[in-house]
This record gives structure tokens, C-alpha cells and sequence, in this order.
């Protein structure tokens, strides 16, 4: 479990940062007012990052930096001024970056940056680089942002690595390199990753005059000088991963229902389209439809019936974790079961409808139970469009039958 320690002794920072910190940080934060209290949290507790003010009643010095660094805890430093000497001395110290506290923005950017780091965590990155020093460098400030860092020499051997890893996340990448440079690359890396996929940045020396254009044509997301401040690196590096997560969340809201946070129907039919071209592999389709569902809505009201749905798709999610489940209608949903024949997909629902049929819905004050009634198929070497008619038709048998029940067709 990620955690994150922010050490700030003024009220009202410490109330701002609370709030943004409540809105974008997904982890355990917890808040210290003085290096004292810091150092009895970091005694109970394993931080992954945290985000320090450099002057505290009890830390005049940036003592507090140096705690949390020794401690081995990434850091994010907080100050209210900065000149040369204080920006080399924070940076010498190894902090991933500062934040300049003159505005209401800057906490908002500090919070953001933290949110970030905390994604990048385990986020593998690549390096390709022909110059070991170079390498060594710019390995050194991605594992400062938590990267997970991999290298290599020359533009074929990223390009092996990058076919063989689609973990990999952000290519930094020189333009001139043996054997195959950084445009030819990028060009045949987008071939197979595109920008929303992987992130990547050029890289070249100063006075190599239209080469960040040309990068950005070829398919590169941003491009550096060489030398390039620590700031800018870093700022750059995050800007480029802060893109790529927000259109991750945009495609992955785009793939969800609303009601219930299970899986569309649109991602229902992508996705079992292709289940169905991995024809070596044991499927089965069931379509699930809520029994009476009119009759809950009249009798508790709408609001009651949307709450029933959350908890039926609640519990749909923690039946089948291995499983993909989505809302494909408004009390239907559809279930591909992989890797399990018929037989075992038929226990798996049958234990799933008893589950159900026992569990007592208490919704404003009222308890009352549901049933459903489940058409199960196979779903190997057939259309999608006949397999959901097959089970459709198992449907529809289990609700002429008794409902409440599971029918298999084969
Ligand atoms: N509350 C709520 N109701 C919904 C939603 N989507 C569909 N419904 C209701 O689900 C009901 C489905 O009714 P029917 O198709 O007659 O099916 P049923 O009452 O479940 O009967 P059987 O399927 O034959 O057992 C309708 O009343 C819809 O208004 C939703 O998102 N929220």
C-alpha cells in the first residue's frame, strides 16, 4: 500500500494541502506539523514519497530534507523563496524536485506532481542512448521519479526490448546512435506503440537545428536539448506521463458504466471479439438478466431499483474477480468465463444465482431479495453475434422455465 507523508507546520497550508490532497491522491497521507512528529510517523510507518516544507519550527536548516532522504523516502520539497545557491544546495541533497510556495496554484501543481510520482511507481522506462554517461545520467533523474529503468545502447536493441516488453511505458531516446538512430526508432516503434500507449521523448544535443520538430513528426510526444536542466527534465517527464494517464482515465471511463463502475457494453463487445479470435483457449458466455426488476422499481421506487443494481453488480464483481463482467442492458449482464470449460462455468453460475437468492438487499429500511436467471454457451469458434442468440435462448428458456435458474445451451 502506497503512502505518502506531508510535513508542514503552517495551518493553512496544511488545510489546502489536506483538501487537494483528499481530491487527488488516491493513498494514505498523513500530516506532520513539525520534523519531531515526522520522524514518529516514519518510525510507525513505510512512506513511498513525501512532500516536505524546507523550514520548520524545529528544522530551520532543511533538516527535515535530509531525514526523509536518509530515510531512503523519494522527496518532494515545499519553499517559500528560492535563489542559485538554495536551488543547487536542495539539489544536491537529491530531492526529485521543489516547489516555490507563492501562490495558491503551487499547491495545487505539488499535490498533482506527487500524484504522479506515485503512477510513475513501478512504471517501466526506457533509455536508449549510445553514450554510457548519458545513459548513466538521465537513469539516475527517471529513477529519482520512481521509473522502473531499463537501457540500451543503439535504436535496434531498444527496439527488441521495446517488442518484447508492452509494459514499458516511456522511451527517452538520442538521435544519434549506431546501427539505427533515434528518428528511424520512433519510427518503427509507433508502428506497433502508439502515443497514448508510449510515451516518448527525444533527446540531442544543443545546435542540431530542427531536429525537436522532426522528432515530433516522426511520432515522439516532446524533445529535449541536451544539456537539459534538472528542472526541465523533470517537468518535462512528468508532463508527458501526467498526458498519457489522463487519456488512460478518459479511454477507461469510456469503457465503464456509470451506475454500477462495471464494464460497458461497448467494452463488452470489443473485448469479447477478441476472446474470440484466441481460438486455443476455453470460453463461455453468459448473459444474466435480473428476475421482476419492474416490480422492485414500482414497489421501492427508481432509486431503489438503481441501488439494487449497484449491489447485485457489486456482487457479480467480487463472484467472478477472474472473470469479465459488464452491464450490457439495464438489468442485463453479460459474463465471459475464460479458460473454464462449460461444465465448470455452469457450477460457477449456479453457485453464483444461490449466492444471490439468499442475500438479503436492505435498501432505505427495506429488505428484499432478488433473483436472476442466467443462459450460459460456450464461446470458441463461433460469431459473437450467434453466440449471444445461443445465449439469449438459454435466456430466455430460464425465464419461460421458473426463472431463477441457469439454462445451457450448447
Ligand atoms: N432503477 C433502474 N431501473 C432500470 C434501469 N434500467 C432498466 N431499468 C428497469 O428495468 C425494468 C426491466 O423490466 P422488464 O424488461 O419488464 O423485465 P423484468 O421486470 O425484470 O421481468 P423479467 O425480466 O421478465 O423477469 C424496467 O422497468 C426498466 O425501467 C436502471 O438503470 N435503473
Amino acid at each position: 500500500m502506497q503512502r505518502v507523508l506531508v510535513v508542514e507546520d503552517s495551518k493553512v497550508v496544511q488545510q489546502v494541502l489536506r483538501h487537494l490532497s483528499a481530491h487527488y491522491l488516491d493513498v494514505a497521507v498523513d500530516f506532520a506539523w513539525s520534523l519531531a512528529e515526522a520522524k514518529e510517523f516514519i518510525a510507525k510507518h513505510h512512506y513511498t514519497l513525501a512532500l516536505v516544507d524546507l523550514t520548520l519550527p524545529d528544522a530551520m536548516n532543511g533538516e527535515v530534507v535530509k531525514y526523509t532522504l536518509d530515510q531512503a523516502i523519494p522527496t518532494v520539497v515545499l519553499t517559500s523563496t528560492i535563489d542559485e545557491y538554495k536551488r543547487q544546495q536542495i539539489l544536491e541533497l537529491g530531492v526529485v524536485d521543489y516547489v516555490i510556495k507563492d501562490n495558491r496554484d503551487s499547491y495545487h501543481y505539488a499535490v498533482k506532481l506527487v500524484a504522479q510520482l506515485l503512477r510513475n511507481q513501478g512504471c517501466k522506462a526506457l533509455i536508449a542512448d549510445d553514450s554510457r554517461l548519458s545513459r548513466l545520467l538521465i537513469k539516475q533523474m527517471l529513477e529519482k521519479q520512481l521509473f522502473d529503468v531499463q537501457d540500451a545502447h543503439d535504436g535496434e536493441q531498444a527496439l527488441k526490448i521495446l517488442k518484447n516488453d508492452p509494459e514499458i511505458k516511456l522511451l527517452l531516446t538520442d538521435y544519434a546512435m549506431p546501427t539505427m538512430d533515434g528518428f528511424e526508432l520512433v519510427k518503427a516503434v509507433r508502428n506497433f506503440r502508439g502515443r497514448d500507449d508510449l510515451a516518448i521523448i527525444g533527446l540531442s544535443g544543443a545546435g542540431k537545428h530542427g531536429l525537436s520538430a522532426r522528432f515530433i513528426k516522426f511520432g515522439a510526444n516532446d524533445f529535449l536539448t541536451k544539456p537539459f536542466m534538472n528542472e526541465e527534465f523533470h517537468c518535462r517527464v512528468l508532463q508527458t506521463m501526467e498526458q498519457l494517464s489522463l487519456i488512460a482515465d478518459i479511454k477507461e471511463s469510456a469503457f465503464r458504466d456509470d451506475l454500477t463502475n462495471l464494464y460497458n457494453r461497448r467494452y463488452f463487445y470489443q473485448f469479447a471479439e477478441k476472446r474470440l479470435k484466441e481460438t486455443s483457449r476455453n470460453n463461455s458466455l453468459a448473459l444474466l438478466d435480473i428476475d421482476f426488476f419492474k416490480a422492485i422499481n414500482d414497489k421501492f421506487g427508481h432509486e431503489a431499483g438503481d441501488q439494487a443494481l449497484k449491489q447485485v453488480a457489486s456482487l457479480l464483481r467480487s463472484s467472478f474477480k477472474d472473470f469479465i463482467v459488464a452491464r450490457v442492458g439495464g438489468e442485463e449482464f453479460a459474463i465471459v468465463l475464460t479458460d473454464i470449460d462449460l461444465d465448470q462455468a455452469y457450477q460457477l453460475l449456479e453457485a453464483f444465482r444461490v449466492r444471490l437468492s439468499k442475500y438479503d438487499f436492505v435498501i432505505n429500511g427495506d429488505t428484499f431479495a432478488i433473483t436472476v436467471s442466467i443462459g450460459l454457451t460456450k464461446f470458441q469458434n463461433v460469431t459473437l453475434t450467434s453466440a449471444m442468440r445461443l445465449a439469449d435462448k438459454a435466456l430466455y428458456q430460464a425465464k419461460d422455465q421458473s426463472r431463477d435458474c441457469v439454462v445451457r445451451q450448447n
